[in-house]
C-alpha cells in the first residue's frame, strides 16, 4: 500500500513515515507479541505510519484493514457502546479475517500515530507467522466473550423493561398492555386444546365513597390489598390483571365455569374479611367487591369472554353488590 492511496472515506489522512521508519517496537504491539520479530518487521517495514488530528475518522467500510495505535487513542464506536483503543492495541481484525464491512466507527480521540494495514498484508502475516495467527485467535476470543456478557446483560435489561411495561406499576398485578397481549392467545389455545377457559372480572364495592372517606392514598392502598390477596389466593396457573381504575380481573386457564364461580365466592368472603389498614388507630374499613364470572364458549373471542363476565358483574352490583354473578353458560 503506497502512501497516498490511504485514505477514509475517501479523505486522506496525513501521512507521516512507514513502519520501518518510526521509533516503535514491534514488541509493544499487541498482535505481534511472542512472534519473531525480525520477520515481521521485514514484512510491515514499508506500511504506512499515519498521523491523525483529534476527531478525524479512520475507518472505512468499503476497505477492511488493520489500524494499531501506535500513539494516541482512537474511539471505536460501535452499535451501543464506545471503546477506547489504546498505543500497542489494534482494531479492524474481524473485517479484515471474513472480509466483511465494519460497521463501527473508528475516531482519533486525540492526535493520533496509525500503523495502517492493508487485508492483503495481514493474511501474509497470518499465513508465515504461527505466533501472529495464535494472538489474533486469542484476540477475537476476548472479543467474543466480551460481546456475548454484553448481549446476556442487554437480554436481561430487556426482560426486566418487558416485566416492567406489562405489570401495573400499583398493584403489580398484570396490566391492560398484558391482557392484550396474552389473552387472546390463551383463548385460541382453550379452542385449540378444547380446554376449558374462566374469566372472573370484579370491582370494588363504594369505591367512591372510600377515597372520599379515607382519601386517596388510603384508596390506593386498599387496592393493594385486594390485589394481594387475589395473587396470594389463585393457583400459580392463574392470572391477576388490573384490568383499570378500581376494576380487577382473574383469568384462570383450563377451569370450568362452576369451579370459577367457587373461586370467586371465596375471594368475595376473603375481600369482605381483608384488612385494609394494619394501623389500629385508624378504624377498620369495610371493603367488599363485586364478582362477575364467564366461561369461554364455543366460538367466543376474548372479546366476548370479557363482556360476558361484565355483564354478571353489572348484575352482581345491581343485585346489591358485595357477591357472586355467572354469565350464563355459552355453548362449549
Ligand atoms: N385511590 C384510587 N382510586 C381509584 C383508582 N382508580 C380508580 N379509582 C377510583 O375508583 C372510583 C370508582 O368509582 P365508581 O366507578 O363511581 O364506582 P364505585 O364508587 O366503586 O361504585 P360501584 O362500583 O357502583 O360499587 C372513582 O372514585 C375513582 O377515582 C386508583 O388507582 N386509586
Amino acid at each position: 500500500m503506497r502512501y497516498d492511496e490511504v485514505t477514509f472515506r475517501n479523505a486522506p489522512v496525513k501521512q507521516i513515515s512507514t513502519f520501518a521508519a518510526t521509533p516503535h517496537a514491534i514488541a509493544d504491539l499487541q498482535l505481534f507479541r511472542d512472534t519473531d520479530h525480525a520477520s515481521v518487521a521485514a514484512l510491515l517495514a514499508a506500511c504506512p505510519v499515519l498521523l491523525a488530528d483529534a476527531g478525524d475518522t479512520v475507518s472505512d467500510p468499503a476497505r477492511p484493514r488493520l489500524v494499531i495505535v501506535l500513539r494516541g487513542a482512537l474511539a471505536d464506536a460501535g452499535e451501543d457502546a464506545t471503546t477506547r483503543i489504546l498505543p500497542g492495541e489494534s482494531a479492524g481484525e474481524q473485517s479484515v479475517l471474513d472480509g466483511e464491512a465494519d460497521a463501527s466507527t473508528l475516531t482519533a480521540l486525540e492526535e493520533s500515530e496509525l500503523l495502517v494495514i492493508d487485508a492483503e498484508l495481514a493474511w501474509r502475516l497470518i499465513d508465515e507467522s504461527d505466533g501472529v495467527a495464535r494472538n489474533l485467535l486469542r484476540l477475537l476470543s476476548f472479543r467474543i466473550r466480551a460481546a456475548n456478557v454484553k448481549l446476556r446483560r442487554r437480554q436481561k435489561l430487556g426482560e426486566f423493561y418487558r416485566q416492567l411495561s406489562m405489570n401495573d406499576g400499583l398493584t403489580g398485578l398484570y396490566n391492560r398492555a398484558w391482557l392484550n397481549d396474552v389473552l387472546p392467545r390463551l383463548t385460541a389455545t382453550a379452542h385449540a386444546t378444547r380446554a376449558p377457559l374462566s374469566l372472573i372480572m370484579l370491582d370494588l364495592d363504594h369505591f367512591k365513597q372510600f377515597n372520599d372517606r379515607h382519601g386517596h392514598l388510603l384508596g390506593d392502598q386498599a387496592l393493594r390489598t385486594a390485589s394481594r390477596l387475589l395473587a396470594s389466593a389463585l393457583r400459580p396457573t392463574d392470572f391477576a390483571v388490573r384490568y383499570g381504575g378500581e376494576e380487577l380481573m382473574v383469568i384462570l386457564p383450563d377451569t370450568s365455569g362452576s369451579i370459577a364461580a367457587g373461586v370467586a365466592e371465596r375471594l368475595c368472603e376473603r375481600m369482605r374479611e381483608a384488612v385494609v389498614f394494619g394501623d389500629m388507630r385508624l378504624p377498620l374499613p369495610h371493603m367488599t367487591a363485586s364478582f362477575g364470572v364467564a366461561c369461554l364458549g364455543l366460538g367466543q373471542d376474548d372479546h366476548d369472554l370479557i363482556d360476558a363476565a361484565d355483564a354478571a358483574l353489572y348484575r352482581a352490583k345491581a343485585a346489591g353488590r358485595d357477591r357472586v354473578a355467572v354469565a350464563p353458560a355459552a355453548p362449549a
